[in-house]
């Protein structure tokens, strides 16, 4: 049985509607009349454009988050190549998990397209909000229509609500539903999702027989646990192996080798489930560090920081700015999970990070090529990584020679961690 929760709050006319188009949001909200001039978004289309948006409403969000892909997938198979498709979510100022998520389509030139029967069938198919924006005849405002597909027929729900400029809200709308989206508080909150996914991924099962029954101690260990942290190529394997030698410590890994099958299953998944994989991967290994550091120093490769701050990076759009405010309760560290004794975060040049790349012949991740290509997004994971709050994490500069490095994070150990 899909596990059901609380269908988003609509208050149509008190939504904003943010628009994603070539990486910039456009945000718009409506009213009762128009205004003087209308949102960018609308304000430079040719008369000719039609523009539709669909969004998704489910109580099931492991569906909706499958859905949303699925979506994609067949607008960008479907429709006519000169149709623009651009992410779209509609969300409550201020008001968590209000978001829904989903499209904006511009319509090509005067050509006739199928976009309003291709939308009618996925909407009527998926139960999902269909709306129309139409221009007056000056080209110069423009009105939503929710459109109801009950018994098939197209039924103007009766909006007609004007479009009209919203300012940029302080924060970008993912924020107001990553905890337990995209970031999990608990080791129980990420299990759920996995639960909740068997019914659509039956490995999600063998997953979970992999997992503890509840969240393992995270009482203070008896010997340090150091955790590595830092984009690909910083040099982490490298550091690791080398403190496990210089320590004679144990090195585990985050996720975990007894996870290890299905990982590249969950990097398909859409961030729910991909997120989760990773969060309960955390405790896993969590729980080989406590009974290992009973008895020895323990070193981790990637641990909580990793999980968090790619997640939070991936779920925001644009510069570092729109990441949730320093503070916040994403970045806390989970009451659950064990904390290191230190964390160590290599930082490192782009251009030689790039270089050790390539020197490392290894092919790219398709997030290696995203953190490569896209600086936004790497500034965003970098700016994250900076902002989680809980165990004591220091930034260091990974370019010495890895003999020189591992010197500097030794000498680092033994003076924070008495060793
Ligand atoms: N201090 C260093 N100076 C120069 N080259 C280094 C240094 N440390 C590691 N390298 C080289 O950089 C490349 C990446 O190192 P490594 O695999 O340790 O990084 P990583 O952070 O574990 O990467 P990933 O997270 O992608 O696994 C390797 O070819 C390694 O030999
Ligand atoms: N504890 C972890 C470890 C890794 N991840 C994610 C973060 C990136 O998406 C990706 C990087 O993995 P690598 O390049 O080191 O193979 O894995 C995570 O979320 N949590």
């Amino acid at each position: 049985m899909a596990a059901k929760h609380a269908l988003p709050v609509l208050r149509w006319s008190s939504r904003v509607f943010s628009v994603e188009l070539n990486g910039a949001p456009f945000y718009f909200a409506l009213a009762d009349r128009p205004e003087a001039e209308a949102p960018r978004l609308f304000g430079q289309l040719p008369r000719a454009r039609r523009c539709f948006s669909l969004l998704l409403r489910s109580a099931d969000r492991v569906h909706a988050a499958r859905l949303h892909a699925r979506l994609r997938d067949a607008l960008l198979r479907e429709l006519p190549p000169e149709c623009r498709l651009a992410p779209m979510c509609s969300f409550l100022p201020e008001v968590r998990d209000s978001v829904l998520r989903g499209f904006f389509l511009q319509d090509g030139p005067d050509s006739p397209s199928p976009t309003p029967r291709l939308l009618e069938a996925l909407a009527q198919q998926h139960a999902l909000l269909l709306c129309s924006y139409t221009p007056d005849r000056e080209n110069r405002h423009w009105t939503q229509h929710v459109w109801s597909l009950e018994g098939g027929t197209r039924v103007d729900v009766g909006t007609g609500l004007c479009v009209v400029c919203s300012e940029a809200p302080r924060c970008h709308p993912a924020a107001l539903s990553m905890i337990n989206s995209d970031v999990f508080r608990t080791f129980q909150d990420a299990r759920d999702v996995l639960t909740e996914c068997v019914a659509v991924l039956p490995e999600a099962s063998s997953v979970l027989e992999h997992l503890p029954s509840r969240a393992p101690s995270s009482a203070p260990p008896a010997f340090p646990v150091l955790v590595v942290e830092g984009l690909d190529a910083t040099g982490k394997t490298t550091l690791t192996e080398s403190l496990r030698d210089a320590l004679g410590a144990v090195l585990l890994r985050s996720p975990p080798q007894s996870l290890a099958p299905w990982r590249a299953l969950f990097d398909r998944e859409p961030p729910l489930l991909r997120r989760a994989f990773y969060a309960v991967g955390n405790y896993v290994t969590a729980e080989q560090a406590a009974q290992q550091a009973m008895k020895t120093p323990v070193v981790v490769d990637r641990f909580w920081h990793s999980t968090a701050a790619y997640a939070i990076a991936t779920a925001v759009s644009g510069p570092p700015s729109g990441l949730p405010d320093p503070g916040s309760e994403v970045y806390r560290w989970p009451a659950d999970l064990l904390r290191p004794s230190l964390v160590v975060l290599l930082t490192l040049d782009p251009e030689e990070r790039r270089r050790r790349l390539r020197d490392r012949g290894q092919g790219k991740t398709e997030e290696e090529r995203q953190l490569d290509h896209n600086q936004l997004f790497r500034l965003r994971v970098e700016e994250a990584y900076r902002r989680i709050s809980g165990p004591p994490c220091i930034a260091v500069d990974a370019s010495p020679s890895a003999d020189q490095l591992l010197q500097q994070v030794l000498l680092l150990v033994r003076s924070r961690c008495c060793l």
